[in-house]
């Protein structure tokens, strides 16, 4: 059976999946912490940590997980480049998967917008659009980002060359070729995801609708899980469900 350790088990997603552990027969919960509690303690007795908590405690859920050599998921979002410089260390000594998002929906949906705007070419405008609960505080999600990244990647461009987003104002027109995002927050939305092909009189949209929190934590508890064993490296949820990797 597999301990997992929660990072962030206070919050929406922690109790998301304390709720999946309590009810699984196969994995069991190995205790969690939030912010000013003890993590070296439970990095130390877990088989494996999921972390949903904060960008600004990536570093030292890193540096505990490292010290323990025990694997973690990564799940929070908002990250930046030295965030991800970070994850990339670690990854040199334990197994690590960092995501924006850990449903099997999404996993998909990423696969297919990659194919998408392989496929249509750069004719066909991308722009993104998300929605989630009032208590967000990142935007664009992380989600809408990883399926960015799925775009750019399609297209043979990078993502960073190409992102318009928080368009205000006397925006002048549309880059070429750009990758846009739009988020709205209000409610209690688990997590809506639209992506749009918009072409000279057609659009095509993809799009995935997260109905509850569940669904992100069953994949974290899937993936978490998973970690266990394998040797230190990044890896994906592609990996995890067996699909191919989406990575360049
Ligand atoms: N990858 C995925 O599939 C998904 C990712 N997410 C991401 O997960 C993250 C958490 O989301 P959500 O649960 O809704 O957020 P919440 O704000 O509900 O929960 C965050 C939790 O993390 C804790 N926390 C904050 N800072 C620290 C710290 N420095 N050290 C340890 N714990 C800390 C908070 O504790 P305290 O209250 O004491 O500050 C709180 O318990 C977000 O980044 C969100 O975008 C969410 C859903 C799915
Ligand atoms: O904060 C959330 O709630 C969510 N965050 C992730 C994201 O930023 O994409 C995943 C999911 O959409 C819910």
């Amino acid at each position: 059976m597999a301990r997992i350790g929660i990072i962030g088990s206070g919050g929406r997603m922690g109790r998301a999946i304390a709720d999946v552990l309590a009810a699984s027969d196969e994995h069991a919960c190995a205790g969690g912490v939030d912010r000013d509690t003890v993590l070296t303690d439970l990095a130390g007795h877990a088989d494996a940590l999921a972390d949903f908590s904060a960008p600004d405690a990536l570093v030292a859920n890193l540096a505990a997980a490292r010290e323990a050599r025990t694997p973690i998921l990564i799940g929070t979002t908002g990250l930046t480049g030295e965030h991800h410089a970070a994850i990339e260390e670690a990854a040199a000594v334990i197994p690590v998967i960092q995501t924006g998002n850990t449903s099997l929906g999404v996993t998909l949906l990423a696969h297919l917008v990659g194919e998408a705007a392989a496929r249509l070419g750069p004719d066909w405008d991308v722009e993104i659009l998300e929605m989630h609960h009032r208590m967000k505080v990142d935007a664009p999600s992380g989600t809408a980002l990883l399926l960015g990244e799925a775009a750019a990647r399609g297209r043979g461009v990078e993502l960073g060359d190409k992102r318009e987003s928080g368009r205000d104002g006397h925006t002048g027109r549309r880059g070429e070729g750009a990758i846009g995002f739009a988020a709205l927050r209000g409610g209690t939305v688990a997590g809506e995801h639209s992506v749009i092909f918009a072409g000279e009189q057609e659009r095509l949209v993809l799009s995935h609708c997260a109905e509850s929190r569940a669904i992100f934590a069953r994949g974290a508890v899937r993936g978490t899980a998973w970690l266990i064993g394998k040797p230190p490296g990044r890896y994906t949820m592609e990996d995890v469900l067996g699909l191919p990797s989406l990575r360049a």
